[in-house]
């Protein structure tokens, strides 16, 4: 077991580093990076999809190439028509709502982001559940000025998406209403979006990930948890996997980290990421390697979830 931590370039999701645990078996290398609020149940999925790059490896893919967008966060508009403009992608995904920022601001993001792709390129906004349905409404239908493929979890429930989904013409996306396999149906019973948002390690691997974008019935926009090129691999097997994926996907969140733990890592090409699982490199890894950081007690605790016998219905009569 390897334990990473990696400074980010501008904060993202409240975090201002990535830490996380390699792990290597006869398959190669996964990475198991919860967040530092999750806890051992919700971390056990992580665990498993480490587990499986590790031990069992993925399914074929059936393309060689996965078209991303790059991920621009609730920067200024002059870094984020920066960040665009040198990414190379033609698909934007803009952070707003950001928490201690206005409207205006949001606004002048997007703008600035429809400016650095011009007319062809796409737009889609993630608000990370920050705003009630009227502000959704509203704020969908003021950005869509600059024309937008999709919002992706405008409101934080269900029931909220659904009824902003009845008012506005921009497609929904649902990305943290789907972290356990059981959810894609509760959206689809819901008609709460359309289009589902799917992360490897929350759904706990590329199997299991493939699986609820069956049952979901929607088309797949794949995500990155903003992982090192070993985690990012496993998004690519599913992004590759999947037998439809209209959409660019959220891969190309290397350009968020400072480093990485690869020599050549998983970046864009040309608005695309070639399919591929680069190896670990020694020296990138000892540069940024921790000794513990209270990892191998987070992995262990996992573990002992993954690992318990399923508690079975209601006991007795
Ligand atoms: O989808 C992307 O472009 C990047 C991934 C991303 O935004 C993300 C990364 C980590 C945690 C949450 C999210 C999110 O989509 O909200
Ligand atoms: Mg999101």
């Amino acid at each position: 077991m390897r334990v990473y931590s990696i400074p980010m370039r501008t904060r993202f999701r409240g975090i201002t580093r990535r830490e996380g645990v390699l792990v290597h078996g006869p398959a190669g290398w996964g990475e198991f990076s919860p967040f530092a609020e999750y806890g051992p149940a919700e971390c056990a999925r992580w665990l498993a999809a480490a587990r499986e790059a590790a031990h069992d490896g993925w399914p074929a893919p059936l393309r060689d190439r996965v078209p991303v967008n790059v991920t621009v966060p609730a920067v200024g508009p002059e870094t984020a028509h920066a960040i665009t403009a040198a990414s190379g992608c033609r698909t934007a995904k803009v952070k707003v709502a950001e928490r201690g920022q206005d409207e205006a601001e949001d606004l002048a993001r997007v703008e600035a982001v429809r400016d650095a792709l011009g007319p062809a390129g796409r737009i889609r906004v993630d608000v990370n559940g920050a705003w009630d349905v009227d502000t959704a409404a509203r704020m969908i239908r003021t950005l869509d000025r600059f024309d937008l493929e999709y919002a992706e979890q405008p409101c934080a429930s269900l029931e909220e998406l659904a009824r902003v989904r009845r008012r506005v013409d921009v497609p929904v996306a649902a990305d943290e209403s789907i972290r356990r396999a059981e959810d894609p149906l509760r959206v689809r019973a819901a008609e709460a979006a359309d289009i589902a948002v799917l992360k490897v390690q929350p759904l706990g691997g590329v199997r299991a990930a493939l699986r609820v974008a069956e049952a979901c019935g929607l088309p797949v926009v794949v995500s990155s948890a903003v992982e090192t090129s070993v985690g990012l691999a496993a998004g690519l097997a599913l992004a590759a996997a999947l037998p439809d994926l209209p959409f660019a996907c959220g891969l190309a969140t290397l350009s968020l980290l400072e480093d990485d733990v690869v020599a050549d890592p998983l970046r864009p090409v040309d608005g695309a990421i070639e399919v591929r699982r680069p190896e670990v490199d020694e020296a990138a890894l000892r540069r940024v390697e921790i000794e513990d950081g209270g990892w191998p007690g987070r992995v262990a605790a996992a573990a002992e979830f993954l690992d318990a016998p399923p508690v079975i219905g209601a006991v007795g009569r």
